[in-house]
C-alpha cells in the first residue's frame, strides 16, 4: 500500500520518532511504500509530497522538530477537500496518517467522513485531547518548564524576588500543574480554576514570611475572574485566532503593585516545544507510530491510536475530537493545598 504521512499544526518534541515508527514498522512488516507530506496541509493542497524511505527516517527518534515541517495552512479549498483527493490520487496514495492536535484530527474526522483513508495519531505538548491518557511532547515539556523554574528559583531566592513563570498549554492548564508541582511551586494558575488577585498574593506574602522566594506558574490561558478575555498579542496565527500570552507579565506588575514584593516574569514560550524529546516521549511516539501503521494495514479508518493506561489502543475520531481534556478540579486542589 502506499501511504503518506503528514503532521499539521504547531511542532512537538517525538514527531520525528512517529514518522520512524510509521515507516520502520510499515516497511519492514507490511513492506508499505511511504511518502512524506511537506509543511502539514500545505503539502496536500499544493502537491508537495517527497518520497519517505527507511533511510530516510535512520536515528530519528532523538530528533527535534519535524523533518516534513508544519504549518497551520488549511486544507480546504473553497470549503472542499476536492483538490486533496485529486492530489491524494495522483500519487496513488491509498492512506494518510495525519499527526496532530485536536485541529488536525478534526481535519482527519472531516477527511473520513468525505471518504478519505485515514488513521489519526495524537500530538501536542498542551495534553488536551481526551481520548488518551497522554499526548507525546507534553512529558518534554513539562521538563524543560520544570528545569526552568528550578533555574529560576535559585535567582529568585539570591535577591529576594517572587519570580513568575508563564508557561504554554493553550486553553488547558496541564503542563503549569505539572511543572509547578514538579517544581514545588507556591502557586498555580490555570484556565480550568479562578483564583483571584488576593489569594495569589496571600500566596506570595506567605511564601515571603517564611523566608522564601515566591514562584508562581501561571498558563498561558489563564484570566482573573471577571475578566472576559485572555491575554493575548494583536498577532495572529494562520488561523486567525489570537496568539495567547501576556498574562505573566500582568500577574507580575499585580504581584509587585499590591506586596511590594520585587518581582520578575518569565515567558518560556517555544523553548518547552523545541530540543530533543524526552525518553517518555521517544517511548510513546514510537509505539503511537508502529501502532498507526497497524491501524493502516488493517484498515481502521476513521481512527485515531491512543494511550489508555499503558496500552495502546484505537479509538474513533468522532470521539478523539468530541471535548478538550481540561485538568479536573481535584488534581488542582491536591497541588492547591502546598501553596503559599
Ligand atoms: N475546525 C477546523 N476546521 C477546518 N480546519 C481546521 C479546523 N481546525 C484546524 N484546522 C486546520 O488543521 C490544521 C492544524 O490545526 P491547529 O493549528 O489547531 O493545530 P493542532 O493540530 O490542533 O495542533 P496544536 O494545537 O498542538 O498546534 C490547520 O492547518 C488548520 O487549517
Ligand atoms: O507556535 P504558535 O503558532 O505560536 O502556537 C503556540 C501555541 O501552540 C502550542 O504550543 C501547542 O498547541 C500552544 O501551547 C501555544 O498556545
Ligand atoms: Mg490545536
Amino acid at each position: 500500500m502506499k501511504i503518506a504521512v503528514l503532521n499539521a499544526g504547531g511542532d512537538c518534541p517525538g514527531l520525528n520518532a512517529v514518522i520512524r515508527g510509521v515507516v520502520l514498522k510499515g516497511d519492514r512488516i507490511y513492506e508499505h511504500e511511504f511518502v512524506g507530506v511537506k509543511d502539514g496541509f500545505r503539502g496536500l493542497v499544493e502537491d508537495d509530497i517527497v518520497p519517505l524511505p527507511r533511510q530516510h527516517v535512520r536515528g530519528l527518534s532523538k530528533v527535534g522538530g519535524t523533518i516534513l515541517g508544519t504549518s497551520r495552512v488549511s486544507p480546504f479549498v473553497d470549503g472542499r477537500t476536492d483538490r486533496v483527493k485529486e492530489v491524494l490520487a495522483k500519487h496513488d496514495i491509498e492512506a494518510l496518517v495525519a499527526i496532530g492536535g485536536e485541529g488536525t484530527l478534526t481535519v482527519a474526522r472531516m477527511f473520513h467522513d468525505d471518504g478519505i483513508n485515514v488513521v489519526g495519531v495524537p500530538k501536542t505538548i498542551d495534553n488536551d485531547l481526551s481520548a488518551t491518557d497522554r499526548t507525546f511532547g507534553f512529558d518534554t515539556a513539562v521538563s524543560i518548564a520544570t528545569e526552568s523554574i528550578d533555574r529560576l528559583r535559585t535567582t529568585g531566592e539570591a535577591h529576594s524576588r517572587c519570580m513568575v513563570v508563564e508557561v504554554m498549554g493553550r486553553n488547558v492548564g496541564w503542563i503549569a500543574l505539572h511543572a509547578g508541582i514538579a517544581a514545588g511551586a507556591h502557586a498555580i494558575l490555570i484556565p480550568e480554576v479562578p483564583v483571584t488577585r488576593d489569594q495569589v498574593c496571600g500566596w506570595v506574602q506567605h511564601a515571603m514570611d517564611r523566608g522564601r522566594a515566591p514562584v508562581v506558574v501561571v498558563a498561558e490561558g489563564f484570566s482573573f475572574p471577571g475578566e472576559d478575555q485572555q491575554a493575548s498579542s494583536e498577532r495572529t496565527d494562520t488561523l486567525g485566532r489570537r496568539r495567547l500570552g501576556g498574562i505573566g507579565e500582568q500577574v507580575t506588575r499585580m504581584v509587585e503593585e499590591r506586596t511590594g514584593i520585587e518581582t520578575r516574569n518569565t515567558t518560556l514560550g517555544h523553548l518547552q516545544r523545541g530540543g530533543v524529546p524526552s525518553s517518555f516521549d521517544r517511548v510513546l511516539a514510537t509505539r503511537f507510530g508502529t501502532a498507526a501503521v497497524d491501524s493502516v494495514s488493517a484498515r481502521r479508518w476513521g481512527t485515531m491510536v491512543a494511550l489508555q493506561g499503558i496500552d495502546i489502543v484505537n479509538v474513533n475520531l468522532h470521539d478523539a475530537t468530541s471535548a478538550l481534556k481540561s485538568v479536573p478540579r481535584e488534581q488542582w486542589d491536591e497541588a492547591a493545598i502546598l501553596f503559599g
